[in-house]
């Protein structure tokens, strides 16, 4: 929906000091299509809340959409708290003689630090925002909880969704919201272009509104995930919400692949990919699979800058090699290439599972190999890993092709695949004949799908090459490696340990 500003104020501007009821209006918190949110004071007690002032819906009778979102708004204040929404305290009604304030109704709500709109409007593009995944998880367990209770919220977005000084995140404005009705409800047909599916566009406007799904917020949750990973940027580009939800579409009818900013960390990577996939039922059918990814991205979040070692330090390339002779390193000191790492491994450090002088890897490989491994924070995904994976699938050879399969360059890619990792690490574009695009195209796959197969029990290294080659899915489905997969698993294996510095007893990394 296009938001229709009648004034700065938005729809229903009221000047500081206006009063309703106890409450004394001061600062304009923000305002969109349908209403107008400023913070106010209890005259006795000095309580600050937030005033949502809607117009009086028979003063708005030739927009019959604005009524009906009024009418569905102040219908769900008089009910109880939705979980995960923010709660309305009490609804008043105006008492003014004159339009815009002329019947109209103030929703009482507890007065959020911001909105996700409001973090978002500061962010530094190409960062995540602080503290990016607790908020997410936040908000997705709010929406889980929603949905289990019968709801859609229908209108998900940053300007949608409060963080509060306590921590908690909740969602507010339901006037889009519906009651589900079996699998689907009805909303009014006004929509944020930028936060909904493909499928809307196909949908019908009957009496009741157009159908509403669950799938339409899990959808506006991965748009929304990405901003606030991402520091803002959407994943459809487009010079406005019309030109990047006709960029969505064209994704989702084939014509272009997603692609996520390098920023999103590849964890996330992987969720996104779930949420934003054109099939309403599949995106229900991911919710399962996301719930435990969430969950394990949530406890992976570790405060200040240098969490950020995603795809972004992938796509960057760390410049760290292996440098000749270099002095074994305690693993208890090395922790920079596991889960939560603090920071990089110092250059000249050696690390279990760094690449053996003297093996067979090529020479001019070993720096995007060692460099692409150390972007990732999984301690499985090692150099020698990758290596392994690239010694059984194609000998290192950078114009394999296994025509059969459709799979080509060192990593033996399928293109259509790879282009949903792509990094186009040498600057010529990216292509699976590259073996640097390959290489750090397989970090992000690998990296990504490490939160998928966390809780499947065995080597974690192997079981990230088995999803490489079948994929993360059956890898949790067979509860290990796939059996069609076991014979090239177990040469990757016997290779990761043949070309990587082994753990030795005691805790240090031999060479
Ligand atoms: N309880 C609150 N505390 C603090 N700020 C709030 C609160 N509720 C809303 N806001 C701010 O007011 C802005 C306007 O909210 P409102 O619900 O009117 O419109 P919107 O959701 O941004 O847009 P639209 O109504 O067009 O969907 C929000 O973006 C948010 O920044």
């Amino acid at each position: 929906m296009s938001p229709v500003h009648g004034s700065p104020e938005g729809p229903v501007p009221a000047p500081s000091g206006t009063r309703i009821g106890p409450w004394t209006i001061g600062e304009l918190l923000g305002s969109g299509a349908w209403g107008s949110v400023y913070e106010a004071r209890d005259d006795d007690d000095g309580c600050a809340v937030a005033l949502k002032l809607l117009p009086d819906p028979v003063l708005a009778e030739r927009r019959i959409e604005l009524a009906e979102v009024v009418h569905r708004e102040l219908d769900l204040a008089a009910r109880p708290t939705l979980p995960g929404c923010v709660e309305v305290r009490a609804v008043l009604r105006a008492d003014a003689d004159e339009p815009p304030l002329r019947g109209a109704y103030a929703l009482v709500m507890e007065r959020a630090r911001a909105s996700v709109a409001d973090l978002l409007a500061t962010a530094e593009p190409g960062h995540p925002v602080d503290g990016a995944a607790e908020l997410l998880a936040s908000l997705w367990d709010g929406l889980r909880a929603l949905h289990a209770s019968g709801w859609v919220h229908g209108d998900l977005k940053p300007g949608n969704v409060l963080v509060f000084d306590d921590g908690r995140v909740l969602m507010a404005d339901l006037g889009l919201a519906g009651e589900l009705k079996g699998t689907h409800a009805y909303a009014p047909a006004p929509v944020s272009l930028d936060y909904v599916g493909p499928e809307w566009w196909s949908e019908r406007v009957g009496v009741e509104g157009v159908v509403l799904r669950p799938a339409r917020d899990l959808w506006a949750f991965g748009v929304l995930a990405h901003q606030v990973l991402s520091g803002g940027r959407f994943c459809f580009d487009g010079q406005d919400a019309t030109a990047r939800s006709r960029a969505a579409q064209e994704c989702a009818a084939g014509a272009a692949p997603l692609r996520l900013d390098p920023a999103v960390p590849a964890g996330w990577a992987e969720v996104l990919q779930r949420l934003l996939t054109p099939s309403e039922d599949d995106r229900l059918r991911a919710r399962d699979e996301v719930d435990r990814s969430i969950a394990a991205l949530r406890r992976r979040e570790v405060p200040g800058p240098t969490r950020r070692r995603g795809v972004a330090a992938v796509a960057a390339g760390l410049a760290v090699v292996v440098a000749g002779g270099a002095a074994a390193l305690t693993l208890s000191d090395a922790g920079g290439s596991g889960p939560g790492a603090a920071s990089a491994p110092p250059a000249a450090a050696v690390l279990a599972g760094d690449l053996r002088a003297g093996t067979a890897v090529p020479h001019d490989l070993r720096g995007d190999i060692t460099a692409a491994a150390r972007g990732c924070e999984d301690a499985a995904v090692t150099p020698a890993l990758l290596a392994a994976i690239l010694e059984v699938q194609s000998g290192f050879d950078a114009a394999a092709s296994d025509e059969r399969r459709g799979e080509y360059g060192v990593a033996l890619w399928t293109p259509s695949i790879f282009d949903q990792w792509a990094v186009d690490h040498d600057g010529g574009g990216a292509s699976v004949f590259s073996p640097s695009d390959s290489i750090y195209a397989l970090v992000q796959y690998l990296c990504a799908k490490a939160t998928v197969v966390s809780d499947v029990p065995g080597d974690r290294g192997l079981l990230l090459a088995a999803a490489f080659l079948t994929s993360a899915d059956r890898v949790v489905a067979a509860g290990g490696v796939p059996p069609d997969a076991r014979a090239r698993v177990e040469r990757i294996a016997a290779a990761r340990d043949q070309l990587g510095v082994s753990r030795r007893p005691g805790g240090t990394a031999e060479r």
